[in-house]
């Protein structure tokens, strides 16, 4: 995620999506680049998904397994670059996961506008969601097994995991001895899967701890992490309720933009830099990830 500086109170006209707070509001990119203002402070943040993974090409729960970009997750990623370019957003610090998808497109990113250098701080909690005994298995599959209710529960319900992973599963030893998590979470954190619910319990302690006094401080940040850490955050933000957030589905690679007041209220919410029909196509395709072929 990036967190940008303080900026401008901008006029209702600054922001295509006039009516902060809109749940599931996926208006037009911004096209003017924003501006300070001596009235009242403004606090803006970009966050964005990370571009197409090979296991979100194939399909597959992904979780906390280390899929890299794609071909396609990785154009998406210059573009995504590009779009902050031309919006003229400048960032002090960025945040990310500790997983390569995420890693990656920010890196990509950030050089693609010509921020390379920037801090960078990593940290499990903006990893996606442990996807248990699911991770691996494709998602269309899996639907036609269990039906596509089930996996949609799975999926995007609030407070329902999926099975846990044990420790015989394929991805288990890959994923708990991996030395990326030597500095956390403990072992007795260390997740066997995670519903949307337990996801933000390890999340928003980042956001409120480490985001938000930077924030503050008028840092700009921006945050690369994933579709269901994203969602969290989002949720918590836009105060979505449980059964709301079950329809957001966040596109990969395409930035989106937070306007923050004093209070870290949303001014304005998940605006987009990226054509609208282009992100309607992009949420309702992730929707149907889960269908039955
Ligand atoms: O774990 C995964 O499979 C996807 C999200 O999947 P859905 O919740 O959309 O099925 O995570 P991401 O690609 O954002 O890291």
């Amino acid at each position: 995620m990036i967190v940008l500086p303080r900026l401008a109170c901008a006029s209702p006209s600054l922001s295509p999506c006039s009516g902060g707070n809109q749940k599931g509001c996926n208006c037009a990119a911004m096209q003017q680049p924003l501006r300070r203002s001596s009235s009242c402070d403004k606090f803006v943040v970009v966050m964005v998904r990370h571009g197409e993974s090979e296991w979100n090409q194939k399909n597959l729960f992904c979780g906390w397994y280390d899929a890299q970009l794609s071909e396609k997750g990785q154009k998406e990623a210059i573009a995504a670059g590009k779009a902050i370019k031309d919006a003229k957003m400048k960032f002090d610090i960025a945040h990310t996961s500790v997983l390569s998808r995420a890693q990656k497109t920010l890196d990509i990113i950030l050089k693609e506008c010509g921020q390379e250098g920037i801090p960078i701080q990593r940290s499990w909690r903006l990893n996606e969601r442990h996807y248990g005994g699911l991770t691996g298995l494709n998602k269309a599959d899996t639907a036609k097994k269990y039906g596509e209710d089930q996996v949609k529960i799975w999926r995007r319900s609030f407070d329902t995991p999926p099975p846990p992973m044990e420790q015989d599963h394929q991805y288990y030893e890959c994923i708990t001895k991996d030395p990326r998590y030597c500095d956390g979470p403990k072992p007795s954190e260390f997740p066997k899967t995670e519903s949307l619910k337990l996801t933000i319990e390890r999340t928003m302690p980042y956001w409120n701890k480490v985001i938000v006094p930077q924030i503050r401080e008028g840092k700009k940040l921006i945050i690369a992490a994933h579709g269901n850490s994203l969602r969290g955050i989002v949720k918590y933000l836009d105060k979505i309720s449980d059964q709301a957030i079950m329809e957001l589905n966040l596109p990969t690679g395409i930035p989106f933009i937070y306007e923050l007041d004093a209070s870290m209220a949303p001014l304005t919410s998940m605006k987009f830099l990226g054509d609208p029909e282009t992100v309607k196509k992009a949420m309702e395709a992730v929707a149907k990830q889960g269908k039955a072929k």
